[in-house]
């Protein structure tokens, strides 16, 4: 049932504690939230699951798999796949050159795959509505169609588990409505996906989480469905404020 536990997690920047003793046991198939005020230590637990940081404390498994002290590449390989809370796309680069790195890092290049790997990049290209754009650099697009590329691009290693950065950040009302559709989407045609999402957008988080954990100052202050942490006196102190449930 279980795809990634994270156990007694602890993470120091010099004497800052930016995780302290974090918990989270992610289910398969399931989409996970992680939410919490600014400086709470969300990106810092999505760059140690990568590989970027290793922990001063603490166990990251992903399906029996410890992925403590494993090179990002490596935890890539193992199915892996994340965006950027602040776009990294290759803007020189056009639409599919993008997709096809993605590829390229799960497979390596393969001629005798060219035809399976270009038709799906055509499918990804379809369910992003970047078909349109397929030849244009990445850096020329509007911002909201960087975003979808970088989902995109993430999908393309094929990942068992996708860890989206703030997928809606700077995207207005209506287009937050359109990536949870579109992440619903990439749920049903990547059945055995699971994925882990930062978000600050409540919008975003009732629409698609299956289950949250609320950070504060680095340790979760709340487990559970998004209407049990709204109603955790904790959560309303630290994060919601008491206007936004009432
Ligand atoms: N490389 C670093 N060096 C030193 N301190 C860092 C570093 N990265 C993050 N921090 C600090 O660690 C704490 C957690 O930061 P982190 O970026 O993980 O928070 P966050 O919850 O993702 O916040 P935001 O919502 O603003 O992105 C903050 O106090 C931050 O200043």
């Amino acid at each position: 049932m279980e795809l990634l536990r994270i156990e007694n997690l602890t993470h120091m920047f010099g004497g800052l504690k930016a995780i302290s003793d974090l918990h989270i046991a992610v289910n398969r198939k399931t989409i996970y939230g992680v939410i919490g005020a600014n400086g709470a230590g969300k990106t810092t637990l999505f760059n140690l699951i990568t590989g970027i940081y290793k922990p001063t404390a603490g166990r990251i498994v992903l399906d029996r798999t410890s992925l403590v002290g494993k090179p990002s590449y490596e935890i890539s390989r193992l199915g892996v796949a994340r965006t950027f809370q602040n776009l990294r796309l290759f803007n020189d680069l056009n639409v599919i050159e993008n997709i096809h790195v993605g590829q390229i890092c799960h497979r390596g290049l393969r001629k005798s795959k060219a035809k399976e790997m270009s038709d799906k990049i055509e499918d990804l290209l379809n369910l992003f509505g970047l078909e349109m754009r397929a030849n244009e650099k990445a850096g020329n697009l509007p911002y909201g169609m960087q975003r979808k590329l970088e989902i995109a691009r993430a999908l393309a290693t094929e990942p068992k588990l996708l860890l989206l950065d703030e997928p809606a950040a700077g995207m207005n009302p209506k287009e937050v409505l359109g990536l949870v559709s579109l992440i619903q989407e990439v749920k049903k045609q990547f059945s055995d996906i699971t994925i882990v999402l930062i978000e600050h957008q409540m919008k975003l988080v009732e629409g698609l989480c299956d289950y949250v954990t609320v950070m504060n100052f680095g340790q979760a202050i709340a487990n559970g469905t998004v209407q049990e942490v709204q109603s955790n006196p904790k959560v309303i102190k630290a994060y919601l404020g008491e206007a936004e449930v009432s």
